[in-house]
């Protein structure tokens, strides 16, 4: 049985903690040059909203799987070229029944991360109701269960060249490649924005491989 998580409604906060609702207000404030909002969409359970939280506070909610209610937020400033980047992070329920409140929040989205299980499905919506210069990324997220894996890695690849969208195995357990999918994400949305003159053009594939082979070697981003 799942438990309602605390969620942001559409007309407000409708069940937030005080440290969560401090915790964002703090955020809010904090000093940024441009802001884009990110969405994870995905099946219910897929680990959207511990992504999200690795990302945020570097930590993993293990124990008793609790399903997003409606639509929720985390905000997280990130640096990109000296410049402050806010990511608006909007983490959404994966179960059928708020794809109604979901849908209203695709518009003015400018990034989404997908997850795997049906990724065509997820595509089309983001097609339909999102901008049409979205960037998008697939995640294969639970990298740790290796015993449990379902989708090779060589799938996962062949499945997101096809839909010609950046594919990333991630592990909101472990932390790995979480920090480093957001990165990627920032740097395409800001590249597209703000394009400086006579700067070579930002290839995002090449960036997270560029990133993961400087992390096998030397530890770089997670
Ligand atoms: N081992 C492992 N477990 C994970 C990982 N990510 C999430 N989980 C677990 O998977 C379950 C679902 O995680 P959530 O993040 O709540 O899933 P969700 O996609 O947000 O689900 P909805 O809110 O229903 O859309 C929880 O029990 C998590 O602890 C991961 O990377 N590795």
């Amino acid at each position: 049985m799942s438990i309602k998580k605390a969620t942001l409604m559409e007309n407000g906060v409708k069940n937030g903690t005080s440290r969560n609702v401090l915790e964002r207000c703090a955020s809010v404030n904090e000093y940024f040059d441009i802001a884009f909002k990110v969405m994870l969409l995905g099946d219910s359970a897929v680990g959207k909203t511990c992504v999200l939280v690795r990302f945020k506070d570097g930590a993993f909610l293990g124990g008793n799987f609790i399903a997003t209610v409606g639509i929720d937020f985390r905000n997280k400033v990130v640096t990109v070229d000296n410049m402050k980047i806010k990511l608006q992070m909007w983490d959404t329920a994966g179960q059928e029944r708020f794809r109604s409140v979901t849908h209203a929040y695709y518009r003015d989205a400018q990034g989404k991360y997908a997850t795997f299980i049906l990724l065509q499905a997820w595509l089309t919506e983001i097609y339909e109701y999102a901008q049409k210069d979205v960037v998008i990324m697939l995640l294969g997220n639970k990298s740790d269960m290796a015993a449990e894996r379902v989708i090779t890695h060589e799938e996962g690849e062949k499945l997101a060249k096809e839909y010609g969208v950046p594919f990333m195995e991630t592990s909101a357990k472990t932390g790995v490649n979480v920090e480093l999918a957001f990165q990627a994400i920032a740097r395409e949305l800001k590249h597209r924005n703000i394009q400086q003159p006579h700067e070579p053009k930002f290839k995002i594939h090449d960036y997270i491989e560029s990133q993961k082979q400087k992390s096998n070697c030397c530890g770089g981003l997670m």
